[in-house]
């Protein structure tokens, strides 16, 4: 067959499976000739020449016969790069009668072990605090905890992925770096790859631009577990969105476990692709709840243990961790902010952490932490939640689209502000008290029976209190 013919080829390839598929895997691809049957193509990995054979083979071959070649299987081999050993990838001979399946090509995983070695891992650093010991369970946090133990045992995947999610501060990073060193413990000859999707994409582009994609396709679809964090930061970035749809997929099809976390619910993360969300809501996800008083108290108690240890003969009175428990309810990361200042403070002044001096020290914290939710941002999250102008929560039109969304502000007013309806009703454009018990009372009803309405107020609500 001529070069000519096969570029023929390629563009029919390329109309048929689309101008991302055809750039990425088909126009590689180099036709070494055709001989008795068998098409010989050159490709830059084995990983390439594997990825191709499963998904192409058919598209390919029935492409060439059907421009006059007589081809019953593909072989791929790996051209010989300086950097690398020359591993062939090549099809076993194919028995005749199985021809029309793709052609079967040494699955590349013991050579990309052997070529990736773990210190090429693009990983980051673990945090050694950050282990199951050092967190505390308590009842907002404890199936999150729990799916987190299962994964970490490393046994068969029971779930994929283990998605977490939560508010900010809530210990969603902590149980990642718990499961990464719990099997590094367990089970150390597993590849366990932890990184922030903002490290995937910074990788994924290095990548690009040093022309070495297939290397970075590569190491990634070699791990057995990986854990990608804060994944909201890829909504909106297409390129990067797609290359972590494909190595998704690819580990999953490999039953390599893959652990998300992100500061809301799939469904929820704003110009995410939609295939990406349904994928990340196939296994199993998991709300890590604001904390209660409970468990800040067991986190504070559990904290002072090795602040006593650090600061010998430093005394804390009765009742300030309790005080501090219920004060500052924002995230775990203040709380600990707080300790931590406020042991440093008195080990300088050489005084005892009496309430007083936790007043004194802490006041901006303590003040931050009293911040009261205002009407005015309420109406402002909600508009700009629903994509609706600001002016519309306070003017007259009655359209559902604009209606609704002013009738959750109305809601959200009356929940988390301690004004009065009639109060409310003047910020809405001057309403009268009972149109805001009626937008009120609306929303509650339907709170009961629409749970994409229950969801979306639950992420308000948290958007507004963070
Ligand atoms: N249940 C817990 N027990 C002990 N420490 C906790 C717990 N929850 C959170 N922390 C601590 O709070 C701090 C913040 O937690 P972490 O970084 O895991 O939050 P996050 O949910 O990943 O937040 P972000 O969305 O900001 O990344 C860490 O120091 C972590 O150790």
């Amino acid at each position: 067959m001529t070069n000519e013919a096969w570029g023929e080829i390629r563009e029919q390839l390329e109309k048929r499976l689309g101008k991302n598929n055809y750039t990425t895997w088909i126009e590689p691809l180099k036709l070494n000739g055709l001989k008795n049957g068998v098409a010989r193509f050159e490709v830059p990995t084995s990983f390439f020449g594997d990825w191709v054979s499963r998904n192409f083979a058919d598209h390919i071959r029935a492409h060439l016969n059907a421009n006059g070649a007589q081809v019953e299987r593909l072989e791929f081999a790996v051209k010989a790069p300086a950097r690398r050993a020359p591993a062939a990838a090549t099809a076993p001979a194919a028995p005749r009668a199985e021809s029309a399946a793709p052609a079967p090509v040494a699955r590349p995983k013991a050579a990309a072990r052997a070529r990736v070695s773990e210190e090429e891992l693009p990983g980051a650093p673990l945090d050694t605090r950050f282990t199951f010991d050092s967190f505390v369970v308590g009842k907002p946090n404890e199936l999150a905890h729990a799916a987190a133990r299962r994964v970490a045992e490393g046994g068969p995947v029971s779930f994929n992925p283990l998605f977490l999610y939560g508010g900010v501060g809530l210990g969603k990073t902590h149980l990642m770096h718990a499961i990464a060193h719990e099997l590094q413990t367990r089970r150390p000859e597993l590849r366990v790859l932890y990184l922030s999707a903002e490290q995937f994409m910074y990788r994924f582009v290095q990548a690009l631009r040093e022309r070495q994609i297939m290397d970075f396709k590569e190491l990634f679809r070699s791990v057995d577990v990986l854990m990608v964090d804060d994944v909201q930061f890829i909504a909106g970035k297409d390129s990067t969105q797609e290359e972590f749809f494909h190595t998704f997929n690819a580990l999953v099809d490999q039953n390599k476990q893959i652990v998300i976390s992100a500061d809301r619910a799939p469904g929820e993360i704003k110009d995410l692709e939609e295939r990406i969300k349904s994928r990340l809501q196939c296994g199993l996800v998991v709300d890590l709840h604001p904390t209660d008083y409970e468990l800040r108290l067991g986190i504070l108690q559990q904290k002072v243990e090795f602040y006593r240890e650090q600061y010998k003969g430093l005394k804390i009175a009765d009742g300030v961790l309790e005080f501090l428990a219920h004060r500052i309810s924002t995230n775990v990361r203040v709380l600990e902010g707080a300790l931590t200042r406020l042991f440093a403070f008195a080990s300088l002044v050489g005084r005892e952490i009496t309430l007083d001096l936790t007043q004194d020290c802490l006041a901006d914290i303590l003040r931050a932490s009293d911040r009261k939710v205002t009407i005015e941002e309420i109406q402002r999250k909600v508009a700009e939640h629903y994509n609706i102008r600001l002016s519309d929560m306070i003017g007259p039109k009655r359209l559902r689209t604009i209606a609704r969304p002013r009738q959750i502000a109305m809601y959200l007013s009356k929940q988390l502000t301690p004004r009065s309806l009639p109060e409310i009703g003047r910020r809405f454009g001057g309403r009268d008290h009972t149109t805001i018990m009626h937008g009120v009372r609306k929303i509650e009803e339907l709170m009961a029976t629409d749970s994409q309405l229950a969801d979306d107020l639950q992420l308000l609500k948290r958007l507004l209190q963070a």
